[in-house]
């Protein structure tokens, strides 16, 4: 037996070498690139100067790019080179239906009648594609149609892969392989000598992996059916649905890089990414640059999505489930059309007897403090006054709000019917028949009366430029929001409405809910955007250089950094992918729609775990966003995050949630049960303390405790000591993170806190990779073992 292993031993040692000799050869390769494409640089920058520059071939460009990243490729990135096929000889041309090779089937006599072969080619995946010095590929990118073979082929339909490997390997030092062989039934042989196979396979090697506080790519391990989303080809709508764990958000920005690799051109216009939450935004900001993505992505959480949110990280606080549903309804966009137009006017300010409570611009040289709109205009002309009164206002405002263009873009036209009604009452009306003379009479009065301070002063408070923040705290005085709103909300949600909206002085400044965003962003549209000055570009000391600038790295920018900027460059995208799309509101749906509106879509989601009330309402706000495009849907089923023991836990709640609806199935199992654990001595902090710390010790990697909203900031009391693999988080904050173990803290308050509460607590008990605590308190009515009602058979 100890011979077995120790020859096991040295053929792994042996096959590991060969890897290393071949990694070697990479990086021989990539440090010769590196000095060619600095030749080249500093030979293009002398060109550039004798005004030929000359574009750098695609293969340059390539290397240049892998010579660039390849000091962060060595000191960031596990595995550089990951893959390895063996290839029967094949049948040249044949092509899959998305044009990758994924019917490239065997040659009929690649295999001979005594059920042997020869291996006929071999293929190293790698991050980049790197060419040797007489252009055979030394690494084939992971996105080339030829890598495809290596995700697609399985032992059910291996095509041509007899032995697929992956290489782990750090730096310049290959750590070890593991194969999978797809043609089992072979006697294959390379080079003479029988094809070794080690290991058990790479997928369950990467799934019993401890997590870190940030996602892995999983480029090494991507399966067939995640392959099929990926590299689908671009058209119109690609709609993805599975459960938990299946890989979606993974598949999704995999599916970025392949685009971007596939038509680079097409998605200059940039690829936005919506997510549902800053965390998970974080979680993810790191799988695109791990796959030599960076700069075209902007990953951004759908309350940062609207410039009118302040910062990148955008708003964070969430509304109460009553209120949070009013804001994302389509309801609200006719109540914002209301108000967007009903906010020009400042409510009537109490009553002072010296002026009768009305302000006429012109006598009263101050505004009144907080604002109101006057009722009266006077000015001076052809040495007398001339007057509008506040019927004749009221006239002028309901005509000019006839149409329906945004509000701040009709004050021209405001203006120019005041100025009309002033001429009409003037004296300078009538004075000359001469056509040519009296326009000029009335062209000079124009100029006069338009430009003289009591008429601008007045204009500003009457027809104010609004922006969508001072519009949004205009609707937190009930009164005008119940006109608002008529026949749209009734007088409940009015009040609920108003109410949350208190936390926004007079100009809107104040915290902003993720919800209020969307608000914001419609508002946005309906004003018409104020004059804002453009952002200058830096210009790059390399653009006069053609093609180099699109090489070129200005500097090292953050993703925060990225996404700002892009949003702030773009308003539309290339393509839009939305990462769990059953959370998104109807008013949420449009805010993306405005940003992708010529764009391709690759939509994700479960809608098992939608927190949205009202799912019908949501698909309905969808369809809407994306028009009659066509759609091409794709289902994932395979479960990779959770064992079955906790995939089947939740299975039962998903069937109290979505009566019918299937589960994913697990992939692995670990034997480990999820524990129950009743809140001890009425303890609870103590109790989640406790099972937090024990979990701590179990596994290497984070645990997350997950609770009701409103418990949120308590739950971060308690586990201040525990240090920073220990996460606490609300339960709509767990969307799409997942951890080496969780705690869920009373299922029942987290199904109660909203009528979308079951599914939340769904997406709760499927955070964990490897072990799951459920702690609860008598509210959950828990057994003698301490299972809580929701979660028994
Ligand atoms: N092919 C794969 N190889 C290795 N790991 C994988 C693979 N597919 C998915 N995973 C892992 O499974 C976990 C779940 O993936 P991901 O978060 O993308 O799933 P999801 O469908 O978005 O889940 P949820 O709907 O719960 O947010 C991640 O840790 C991911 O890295």
């Amino acid at each position: 037996m100890a011979a077995q292993d120790a020859a096991v031993e040295s053929l792994r040692d042996r096959e590991t070498g060969v890897e290393q000799e071949h990694l070697d050869r990479v990086y021989h390769r990539l440090e010769e690139k590196i000095d060619e494409a600095e030749f080249l640089m500093r030979d293009a920058g002398r060109r550039a100067q004798v005004g030929t520059p000359g574009a750098l071939a695609e293969r340059d460009a390539q290397v240049f790019r892998a010579g660039i990243h390849l000091n962060r490729l060595n000191s960031e990135f596990e595995d550089f080179l990951f893959g390895r096929i063996d290839l029967l000889l094949g049948k040249d041309g044949e092509r899959g239906p998305d044009g990758a090779y994924t019917s490239v089937e065997p040659d009929d006599d690649a295999v001979r009648e005594d059920g042997t072969a020869d291996i006929a080619e071999t293929l190293h995946i790698g991050r980049i594609g790197v060419l040797d010095s007489d252009y055979a590929p030394l690494v084939i990118d992971w996105r080339a149609p030829a890598a495809a073979p290596f995700y697609r082929s399985t032992p059910k339909a291996p095509g041509r892969v007899v032995r697929r490997r992956v290489i782990r390997s750090k730096g310049r030092r290959v750590l070890g392989v593991e194969d999978d062989l797809m043609r089992p039934e072979l006697t294959a042989y390379l080079g003479g000598e029988k094809l070794p196979v080690i290991g058990d396979g790479a997928l369950m090697a990467a799934l019993g992996q401890a997590r870190s506080h940030t996602m892995r790519d999983i480029v090494a391990s991507i399966q067939a059916e995640q392959d099929l989303v990926i590299r689908a080809p671009a058209a119109s709508v690609t709609e993805v649905s599975g459960g938990p764990g299946t890989g979606k958000t993974a598949v999704a920005l995999h599916r970025a890089a392949y685009l971007l690799y596939q038509d680079r051109r097409r998605y200059a216009g940039g690829i936005l990414v919506v997510s549902p939450t800053p965390l998970l935004v974080a979680y993810t900001e790191g799988v695109l640059p791990s796959l030599g993505e960076e700069g075209q992505v902007a990953i951004r959480a759908v309350g940062a999505l609207s410039d009118e949110a302040a910062g990148v990280e955008g708003a964070t606080t969430y509304d109460e489930p009553a209120v949070a549903r009013i804001k994302g309804s389509s309801r609200m966009l006719h109540v914002l059309r209301k108000a967007s137009r009903g906010a020009l006017e400042e409510p009537a300010a109490p009553r002072n007897t010296s002026q009768g409570g009305q302000m006429a611009f012109g006598e009263a040289e101050e505004p009144a403090r907080g604002r109101t709109t006057p009722d009266r205009l006077r000015v001076v002309a052809f040495g007398g006054r001339v007057e509008l009164e506040a019927d004749e206002l009221k006239r002028i405002r309901h005509n000019v709000l006839g149409g329906s263009a945004p509000v701040n873009l009709l004050r021209p036209r405001a203006r120019k019917l005041l100025l009309d009604a002033l001429w009409n009452k003037s004296s300078g009306r009538g004075r000359y028949t001469d056509p040519e003379l009296a326009a000029e009479l009335r062209s000079s009065f124009d100029e006069d009366v338009s430009t003289e301070v009591p008429f601008l002063t007045f204009l500003d408070a009457w027809w104010p430029e609004l922006t969508p923040r001072r519009v949004l705290a205009a609707m937190a005085d009930e009164r005008r929001l119940s006109r608002w709103a008529r026949r749209i909300l009734n007088q409940g949600e009015v009040r609920r409405l108003a109410r949350s909206l208190k936390r926004l002085d007079a100009d809107g400044t104040g915290p902003l809910s993720v919800h209020d965003v969307a608000l914001l962003d419609e508002l946005h549209t309906l004003l018409g955007a104020p004059h804002r000055p453009k952002r200058k570009r830096e210009l790059d000391p390399l653009d006069h250089l053609t093609g180099l600038e699109e090489l070129m790295p200005r500097r090292e920018e953050t993703q925060w950094e990225r996404a700002e900027r892009l949003a702030a460059e773009r308003t539309e995208y290339a393509h839009v992918i939305v990462d769990e799309a059953q959370d998104l509101t109807p008013m949420q749906w449009r805010m993306v729609g405005r940003r992708g509106r010529h764009a391709t879509w690759t939509i994700v989601g479960d809608a098992a775990q939608s927190s949205w009330s009202d799912p019908d309402e949501a698909a309905a706000a969808r369809d809407e966003a994306l028009g009659s495009r066509p759609r091409r849907r794709f289902t994932l089923t395979v479960n990779y995050r959770n064992p079955a023991e906790i995939a089947e836990l939740a299975a039962k709640v998903l069937a109290l949630a979505m009566p019918g609806m299937e589960s994913p199935e697990a992939v692995r199992s670990t034997g480990v049960r999820p524990r129950f654990e009743p809140v001890r001595d009425g303890d609870l902090a103590g109790t989640v303390r406790e099972e937090a710390r024990r979990l701590l010790a179990e596994v290497d990697g984070t645990v997350g405790v997950v609770v009701a909203m409103d418990r949120r900031a308590e739950a971060r009391g308690w586990l201040e000591e525990l240090g920073e693999r220990v996460v606490a988080l609300g339960s709509l904050e767990a969307k799409g993170l997942e951890y080496d173990a969780t705690v869920v803290v009373s299922p029942a308050e987290i199904a109660d806190e909203s009528p979308a509460g079951l599914r939340v607590l769904y997406v709760a008990l499927t955070r964990a990779t490897r072990q799951l605590t459920v702690v609860s308190g008598e509210r959950d009515l828990p057994d003698e073992d301490g299972v809580p009602d929701l979660l028994r058979d």
